[in-house]
């Protein structure tokens, strides 16, 4: 930092390197470095990550605002430099969330982001990124990991590429949208049905997908008059609304089969649009406990790992459980992922990650 003064990283400049590869890797270490110590080697990754804040902005419910910081260390970003090479980042998001900004006149996200990163040897502040894709990204990313390793997985090693699925999407916001593009991109998804309040949104959603994955990979793209209709033959769940009360319950889904929910949205109230008799049945899996403790009082089952613990220890769900990734969102995450849009943005020339 010669001048004294940070970066800055506009959102053009993010968009311009958020690929899968790059997000995909930079979360799953994140996720991995967050788990204790005690269940990995002295040298592994760590990351000190507490409890994010939440203010209210004003007395109407919807409007908060989150700090998320984390110390990220001795961490691989896995990129095409010196493989030895270890990353350690210090960084700290602002995070807004507005739930009525797509109703505005002039139509703004639900969720807009900037990342801080400092030097992590002398403190200094070095950079300011805008980080509202990144956010989607990394959130998408976190459930494309959890599907990974928490659903695909149980059939074995090779089943993320060999395997058909049926998936769900809930929720046709900036986020469900995202969702649906990359699960079309990452698996071989059969039939793909989407649900969305306001129907139009998910009409508009399926022409765009429509446009590239039903001729590229054959996949049935289906717009569902209720939440129902889209999950009862699903076997990955994405929901991702601000939905205060459960949206799908035991008997929207397969019966006795392999289900995995990815449960992203409902803002601060994490887990109150899937009902309480999927948690009864499922096994519950968090992105961290740090936020897990302040943010899941009431979760109405116990929680059984990290998605971390999973990624190490290979302890995958039997094939007919269900299984629901608690998805809350974690600073680590977002300095990963920034740490790798720097870095990326460093180079002379653009690689495919
Ligand atoms: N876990 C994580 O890391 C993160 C979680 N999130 C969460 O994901 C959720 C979605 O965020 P995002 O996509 O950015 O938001 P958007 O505002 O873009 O989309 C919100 C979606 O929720 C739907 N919705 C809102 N209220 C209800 C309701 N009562 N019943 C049914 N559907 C409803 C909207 O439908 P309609 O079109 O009809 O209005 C819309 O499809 C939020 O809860 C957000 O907090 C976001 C970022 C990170
Ligand atoms: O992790 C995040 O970023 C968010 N999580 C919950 C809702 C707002 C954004």
């Amino acid at each position: 930092m010669s001048s004294g003064l940070p970066t800055y990283y506009n959102a053009d400049a993010v968009r311009e390197v958020l690929t899968w590869p790059l997000v995909n890797k930079a979360v799953e270490s994140a996720l991995v470095a967050i788990v204790k110590e005690d269940h990995k080697m002295p040298s592994s990754s760590f990351a000190f990550q507490p409890k994010r804040t939440f203010t209210a902005c004003g007395k109407e419910p919807g409007k908060i605002l989150l700090t998320m910081p984390a110390y990220v260390g001795n961490y691989k970003l896995k990129s095409p430099r010196d493989p030895g090479e270890v990353e350690y980042t210090v960084a700290c998001k602002l995070v807004t969330s507005f739930s009525g900004n797509p109703r505005r006149d002039l139509p703004l996200p639900s969720i807009q982001a900037h990342v801080l990163l400092f030097d992590y040897q002398t403190g200094q502040l070095s950079a300011i990124m805008e980080g509202t894709d990144l956010t989607t990204w990394r959130t998408v990313s976190a459930s494309l990991v959890a599907t990974k390793y928490l659903y695909f997985r149980r059939f074995g090693a090779q089943a993320e590429q060999e395997r058909n699925i049926n998936v769900a999407i809930v929720g046709c916001g900036v986020q469900g949208q995202l969702h649906a593009a990359a699960f079309c991109a990452h698996f071989r998804v059969r039939q793909l049905n989407l649900y969305n309040r306001t129907q139009a949104k998910a009409q508009d959603l399926a022409y765009q997908l429509r446009q590239k994955f039903s001729t590229e990979s054959g996949t049935q793209i289906n717009v569902c008059s209720s939440p129902n209709e889209a999950c009862h033959d699903a076997d990955i769940i994405c929901i991702a609304t601000y939905s205060k009360e459960p949206l799908i319950n035991l008997a929207s889904l397969k019966a006795n089969q392999g289900v995995h929910i990815n449960a992203v949205g409902a803002g601060e109230n994490h887990f109150s649009e899937v009902a309480p008799d999927i948690y009864q049945r499922a096994k519950v899996y968090v992105d961290c406990y740090a936020n897990a403790e302040a943010e899941l009082v009431g979760l109405p089952a116990p929680i059984t790992a990290e998605v971390g613990e999973i990624i190490l220890d290979g302890n995958y769900p039997r094939e007919a459980e269900i299984s629901i990734f608690q998805s809350m969102g974690m600073a680590s995450e977002d300095a990963c992922v920034a740490q790798a849009v720097r870095y990326a943005l460093s180079l002379p020339q653009r690689f495919p990650y």
